[in-house]
């Protein structure tokens, strides 16, 4: 299993335990086992111990004498990592995979949220002294410079090409990964230029990581759509009992009595399904500390202008972020016509059309 980060795999992770024939590999939820996770500053682990792993499912299994048992593994981080489908479909060509994609402007301000207000968080030190806009600004300025440098690679080698079969320069040009029908992958045909434009996206943990057909297109290369099964956090948030049911029939699991308990709970929340809830949160921590929130709403009318002021900075910044983002997800819209992903939510066909 590959999850998003941000998106509400906690939740479905907590849910889906429950289920008597489900386990997963490592303690806790990640092992991160083939990805150190960029992040922390280590590089992909794809040529990871793979005795330990089979070591682990195999433990799972005997700890509960059930040999029956589907063993998964929850790792946020293996969506985003390039070498990490080759790994997989080595390991096992029949592995069932499950992605959860979270609108990617919420995706992002959850991240956001979640590094500003976390100390010790990987992330922290890149975003304490932002705002979400200033944040936006710097990061999307980065990123558009890396891919604008993948893109000089990515001319070359096709001028290459084309010269070596002999045709006028631009005519093998770069068609684009998934027009066509056909998807490149690491180690599955994925040119330089592709490969160093997921680099950008990859080490962009807040912004990149919600650039979702990059990384999508990689696994799509290696599996089937059969075996990849695409969920929307909004319908986990709709109505969590049916994706638990999507789950199953993907997984091939019985259908399950799910307790009301775990799945009526939202797990590690930090409150932005709306961008007006998120700004109380923003307010806190950019202020940094209650009193100084306190005589601002003292001054009521400085408070409201504060107030406003915040929330078009926030809307500045999520419709900058919308249009970077809006190519990839048409893409998303595109394969889903294809029906090669589910359909994404309506909502997202409205926000990025
Ligand atoms: N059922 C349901 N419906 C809608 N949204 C939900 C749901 N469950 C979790 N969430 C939201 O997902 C965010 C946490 O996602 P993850 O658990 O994947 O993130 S992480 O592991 O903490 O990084 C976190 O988002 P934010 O609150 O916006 O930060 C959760 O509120």
């Amino acid at each position: 299993m590959s999850c998003r980060l941000s998106a509400g795999t906690s939740t479905l992770w907590n849910q889906l335990r429950t289920h008597p024939d489900v386990a997963w590999v490592g303690k806790d939820k990640e092992t991160l086992y083939f990805n150190g996770d960029v992040e922390f500053g280590r590089s992909a682990l794809c040529d990871n111990d793979l005795e330990a792993y089979h070591r682990e499912v195999g433990a799972m299994r005997r700890s509960t004498g059930r040999l029956d048992l589907l063993v998964g593994d929850w790792s946020a981080t293996y969506l985003t990592c390039v070498c990490c489908p080759t790994v997989l479909r080595t390991i096992n060509p029949d592995i069932k995979l499950v992605l959860v994609l979270r609108d990617p402007v919420q995706r992002a301000l959850s991240r956001f949220i979640e590094q500003k207000s976390l100390g010790g968080g990987p992330h922290h030190d890149k975003v304490h002294n932002h705002t979400f806009e200033s944040y936006v600004g710097a990061e999307l300025a980065e990123l558009e410079a890396c891919r604008g440098r993948a893109e000089l690679y990515r001319r070359r080698q096709a001028r290459l090409q084309a010269a070596q079969q002999g045709q006028p320069a631009g005519a093998a040009g770069d068609s684009g990964n998934g027009t066509g029908g056909g998807f490149r992958g690491w180690g599955a045909g994925m040119s330089l230029g592709d490969w160093m434009e997921a680099q950008c996206y990859e080490r962009s943990n807040i912004l990149g990581w919600s650039v979702y057909d990059t990384f999508l297109a990689n696994y799509l290369a290696h599996f089937p759509h059969s075996q990849m099964l695409v969920l929307y956090t909004d319908e986990l948030a709709i109505d969590p009992l049916q994706v638990l049911r999507k789950l199953e029939a993907h997984l091939g699991l019985r259908p399950h009595d799910y307790a009301p308990g775990p799945l009526g709970t939202v797990y590690n929340a930090r409150g932005c399904y709306v961008l007006g809830a998120t700004l109380q949160q923003l307010r806190a921590s950019e202020l940094g500390s209650r009193q100084a929130v306190q005589k601002m709403l003292d001054t009521a009318q400085a408070a409201r202008a504060a107030e406003e002021a915040e929330e078009a900075s926030l809307r500045r910044a999520a419709a900058k972020l919308a249009s970077f983002y809006r190519p990839h997800v048409q893409r998303l819209f595109r394969w889903a016509d294809e029906g090669r992903i589910a359909q994404p939510p309506a909502a997202w066909r409205e926000a990025y059309k």
